[in-house]
């Protein structure tokens, strides 16, 4: 778990050896301290220096490590130990030192990074905080300011920054190693008191307080609820009061707070699960790790809407040359500025030019002859997709890979108008396309491994968070947003008002409540689906429009809200009101709220104190009762894969882990409570029915989420 040899006769090299990261598991931190022992008794040893292998310093502590008991040396001592030794140690950084990798870094006297190298202390990403003295070095390292900004966010930062920030001494382009003991050697002289960095007085600001407080607001608002972030400032603020050994009290005492809480759980979860997300598997057995993907170099992207834009703006950014496509000259003309715009401002913000080459426009299908892959971004309507696809076979090379951007229409009915339906898979990328990190990969039953892998592949180099699904109306993402969105209008129905649902989901930790978030995507966008797919139309009378449809209730008022042409932050009015077309400053409109009580009295409806408990349960049990169905009809393989869609995709809560994971903190047996008791006081509303799969998975004593799998007996996987 770390060698040990002796370099240049009086150098002890220490290299950490636990692949992939070299996180500090307790054998690393055992084989450390054994390591140092030896290097400071050996009186041949003038110097050290520790290093990772393959090119990666350190990834921190083992976050596997977490979920059971301490075992093996425990860090803050060990890294005490190190910086408090008398033979100058040096930090050699290559690829990552994250976490306790960089804390381990801050002990040693000296750290020299690789230019490529990236540091940070992503401990708050997790639920927790820097406990191994990083809250308490980083600020007498590089003072409070500079060191709040990197603890309360977790980002990580390139050497260069390291280098203005004064964290590494040296940053170089050879191999870090060497220069390192090159570095040691030199070092052997100079006395080390003054590079112990836990001696060191932290510079305050002199409106310490103010700042701090500052802090804090900025924190608060941005955690949504989050308590690590808070955590950091808090140990920050013993770092600027307290000297040294107390301030490390005061971090391990906040640390306790947060090492066993539901959220440290939630945000461990969702770093594994997003790992986990990668891992597809089909029945045939084909899966990430047997199917090759293709090489993608050619893209060609069709329609300059809102989303195609996007989706070429993220190919071009990983340099793949792409054409778009548009089918009138004003459109094409439109679409090509707000890219380029769009290039332009990333290149700028980079520091460098914008790869502008990369980019072709035009108004002919013909000219897509030669590409790899063709992503279709055309309006949702399904037999102008159907139109595009078929001129697509006729005019494509045949190993041309045809991808829909639905968001869920049928890909297998696309593939099914083409003559290669082994190489058609859906793209769905999530609005701004450009932005959003969620790409559903949605598998229809002929696209073939490699078709799937290919798309897999491709989305993880534009830097998304790609999921594999099945084939169904919505697929997951949208499939499950339908009953949320349900329970909240029927909520409105009963006496709420947007407000007061929004604010509850929001405080709940959600980016934007379900009213906000409808009309910064569109109300209209809902709208045609009902009207296509039946629920309401010219058929309906508008005076008195039915609150049952197709055997199930059916709330009319967003359809009510529609007619009135508000459709949202595009007209400048929706449920909420703005201060003109495209504004974002939602505020309540007395409309909305006399259409409401009109409403109700024209129902008869008695409005009634609804609390925020039950719009919580109603609206989020709803939602993961339908993720229990699509995990019953295989249209997902694994919790990890919906709670990883509604949490890049829809603004979940991330310290919540996702809405599987938050029923199985919440508890199963609690879940299937509600929703029965929901059930039975709206019978007309099947999606508060309790889904078989959790019935059984309450039966077998609600096992944890990540043992699901093994009870999902999917009789057709569609994946
Ligand atoms: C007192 C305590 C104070 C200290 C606290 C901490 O240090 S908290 C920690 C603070 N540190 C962090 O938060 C850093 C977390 N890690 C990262 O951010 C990234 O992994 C990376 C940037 C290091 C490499 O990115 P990349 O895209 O090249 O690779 P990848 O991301 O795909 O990972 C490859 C495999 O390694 C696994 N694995 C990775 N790290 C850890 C770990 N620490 N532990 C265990 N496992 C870890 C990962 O699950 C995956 O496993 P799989 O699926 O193959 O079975």
């Amino acid at each position: 778990m770390a060698r040990y040899e002796l370099v240049k006769r009086s150098v002890a090299l220490i290299t950490l050896t636990n692949p992939p990261v070299n996180a500090l598991s307790s054998a690393v931190r055992h084989a450390i301290a054994k390591s140092m022992e030896h290097a400071l008794n050996d009186p041949k040893v003038t110097a050290v220096v520790i290093y990772g292998e393959n090119g990666r310093f350190c990834g921190g502590a083992d976050i596997r490590e977490f979920a059971g008991p301490l075992r093996g040396p425990p860090l803050v001592p060990l890294l005490d130990a190190i910086e408090a030794g008398e033979k100058p140690v040096v930090a050699a950084i290559e690829g990552v030192a994250l976490g306790g990798g960089f804390e381990l870094a801050l002990v040693c006297h000296y750290r020299i990074a690789h230019f490529k190298a990236r540091l940070g202390l992503p401990e708050v990403t997790l639920g927790i905080l820097p406990a191994a003295g990083g809250t308490q070095r980083l600020p007498r390292l590089i003072g409070i300011p500079a060191a709040l900004e990197l603890i309360t966010t977790g980002r990580h930062i390139s050497a260069q920054e390291a280098l203005k920030l004064g964290i590494v001494d040296q940053v170089t382009e050879q191999n870090a190693c060497e220069v390192a003991v090159e570095f040691a050697l030199r070092a052997v002289a100079k006395p080390l008191s003054s590079r112990r960095v836990s001696t060191l007085t932290t510079p305050c600001p002199p409106d310490l307080d103010a700042l701090l407080e500052a802090v804090t607001m900025q924190v608060k608002k941005k955690a949504r609820g989050a308590m690590a972030p808070l955590a950091c400032v808090q140990a920050v603020r013993a770092a600027a009061t307290m000297p040294y050994s107390k301030g490390i009290k005061r971090e391990s005492e906040l640390m306790a707070t947060l090492f066993n809480s539901g959220q440290a759980r939630a945000l461990q979860y969702c770093f594994f699960a997003q790992r986990t997300a990668g891992k597809w598997t089909l029945p045939s057995g084909a899966q990430w790790n047997n199917s090759k993907p293709r090489e993608i170099r050619r893209a060609a992207v069709i329609g300059l809407g809102t989303m195609g834009r996007g989706i070429v703006v993220s190919l071009a950014r990983v340099g793949i040359s792409v054409i778009a496509v548009e089918s009138e000259k004003k459109l094409l003309e439109t679409g090509k500025q707000m890219v380029i715009g769009m290039l332009e401002r990333d290149a700028k913000r980079q520091g460098v030019s914008a790869s502008l080459n990369l980019l072709k426009f035009t108004l002919s299908l013909q000219d897509l002859k030669d590409v790899d892959i063709v992503i279709e971004a055309v309006f949702e309507d399904m037999a102008l997709k159907k139109h595009v696809f078929q001129e697509l076979s006729k005019v494509c090379r045949p190993a041309t890979l045809l991808c829909s951007n639905t968001s869920g229409l049928d890909v297998d009915a696309l593939a099914g108008v083409t003559d290669r339906p082994h190489l058609v898979v859906g793209m769905h990328f999530f609005s701004p396309a450009h932005v959003m990190k969620l790409l559903e990969v949605v598998c229809g039953p002929r696209s073939s491994s490699e078709t799937i892998a290919t798309a897999m592949s491709l989305g993880k180099r534009m830097g998304k968070v790609s999921v594999a699904v099945g084939n169904c109306p919505g697929f997951v993402g949208n499939r499950m947003l339908k009953p949320y969105l349900d329970q909240a209008t029927f909520l409105l129905e009963e006496g709420a008002t947007p407000e007061q649902i929004d604010k509850a989901l929001e405080d709940f930790g959600f980016a934007m409540g379900v009213f906000r978030m409808s009309d910064l995507a569109g109300l209209d966008v809902g709208w045609r689906v009902r009207k296509e797919s039946g629920l309401t139309g010219p058929d309906i009378d508008p005076k008195n429009p039915p609150r049952r449809r197709q055997g199930h209730r059916y709330c009319p008022i967003p359809d009510m809200v529609c007619e009135q042409g508000r459709f949202g932050q595009k007209t400048g009015r929706g449920w909420y009101m703005y201060d003109s077309p495209g504004g974002t400053n939602a505020k309540s409109d007395p409309l909305i709220q006399n259409l409401l009580e009109m409403y109700r009295s024209r129902y008869g409806i008695q409005p009634r104190n609804i609390s925020d408990q039950e719009i919580i349960e109603r609206c989020l049990f709803a939602l993961a009762n339908e993720g229990f169905r699509i995990l019953e009809d295989g249209i997902a393989a694994r919790p990890e894969d919906i709670d990883v869609i509604y949490l890049f995709g829809y603004g979940f809560p991330r310290h919540r882990g996702g809405p599987m994971f938050y029923a199985s903190m919440v508890g199963l047996e609690r879940v299937l409570e509600r929703l029965e008791h929901y059930h039975q006081a709206h019978p007309d509303v099947p999606h508060l029915e309790p889904s078989p799969l959790l019935k059984k998975l309450v039966a077998c004593g609600s096992p944890p989420v990540q043992n699901w799998r093994e009870h999902i007996k999917t009789m057709h996987s569609h994946l």
